[in-house]
């Protein structure tokens, strides 16, 4: 298992140095708003961000890549991360994203899809030969590329579903201890870019985009858990589970206000999913086992 430290340093020799933003969708908008859980969410997680009180939330939404002059019109993936945090102080963090799948089935294969990226020090230049050795022998680290190639992108923040990727763990007030994903499904309908749009429209619409849509009103998500059928794996985020599987409405997620400019609050705040045993706890996916602590290292890298 690679070490956090290598992890991070697998961006950086792709990147240079993670000393000021994210390496990874750097590009983004802080948001506030609230999470209330249905009483299907309190049944289904015993975690206190599920009792069905009204939650806080801080939300940032970003687009992928590590440019922070990403063009909004690409087909890269949008985020979405929340920190909800309940009245007696219980915080549960996440970063969802625009896709249903990830681009690596576990830490080694992400950290060598990042290290055979890095610039060959005989070049100066990254390695065509390497890179596509490495692709064909793990032909995982394409899926979320081919579903992103056939997927147009987002039309805004507000208008596309935002998935947890990982499965995880929910123990529910009767005992049960269920594995399933998450995704946030936007209650305005899924929007996407017509062919025409990703030409006409500015590099940087989204975020204008979102402010005048929250001026008119609220934005809102329905959290809806997906639960796996016989033969599903939840060890792998780089396959998704068919759409028919029996699903749940969680919660409901409203986003209220949008920071004046960019960082704001999110910018201290990195969305790193914890084990909440016994309420949402982790799967056996090793890929979100991986998650947190390179998230700490890039925080404590990019704001020190
Ligand atoms: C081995 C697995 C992964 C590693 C090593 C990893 C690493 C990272 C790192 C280092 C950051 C920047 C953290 C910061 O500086 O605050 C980040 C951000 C992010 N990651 Fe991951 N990640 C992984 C898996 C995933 C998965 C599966 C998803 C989708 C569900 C995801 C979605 C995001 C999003 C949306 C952000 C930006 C959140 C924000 O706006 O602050 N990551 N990731």
């Amino acid at each position: 298992q690679p070490t956090p430290e290598e992890i991070i340093n697998g961006f950086e020799g792709v990147l240079g140095p993670v000393r000021s933003y994210r390496p990874s969708h750097p590009k983004g908008l802080c948001a506030a708003g609230h999470f209330t859980a249905t009483p299907e969410g309190s049944r289904l997680s015993v975690a206190p961000v599920f009792s069905g009180q009204r939650v806080n939330t801080i939300i940032r939404f970003g687009v992928a890549g590590a440019n922070p002059q990403a063009d909004d019109r690409a087909r890269s993936t949008r985020g979405l991360g929340i920190r909800f945090e309940t009245a007696a102080g219980d915080v549960l963090d996440m970063a969802n994203i625009s896709a249903p799948i990830f681009g690596a089935p576990n830490p080694t294969v992400f950290l060598e899809n990042l290290r055979v990226r890095a610039p060959d020090p005989a070049t100066g230049r990254p390695n065509a030969e390497r890179i596509a050795a490495f692709v064909a022998a793990n032909p995982a680290v394409t899926r979320q590329g081919a579903w992103l190639g056939a997927t147009l992108p987002p039309a805004s923040w507000a208008t596309t579903p935002y998935w947890g990727v990982n499965a995880f763990r929910f123990q529910g007030q009767d005992g049960q201890v269920r594995h399933a994903r998450w995704v946030f499904e936007p209650r305005a309908g899924v929007q996407r870019l017509t062919a025409e749009q990703m030409q006409s429209l500015p590099r940087d619409f989204l975020a204008d985009e979102i402010r005048a849509r929250i001026a008119q009103g609220p934005v809102e998500f329905d959290m809806v858990l997906q639960f796996p059928g016989p033969g599903d794996d939840v060890t792998n985020p780089t396959v998704a589970w068919p759409d028919d599987r029996p699903r749940a409405v969680v919660g409901r997620l409203t986003v209220t206000s949008v920071a004046a400019g960019p960082g704001g609050p999110c910018d201290p705040i990195s969305f790193m999913t914890l084990d909440q045993e016994p309420g949402i706890s982790f799967s056996d996916d090793p890929t979100l086992h991986a998650r947190a602590a390179p998230y700490a290292v890039s925080l404590s890298r990019r704001t020190n």
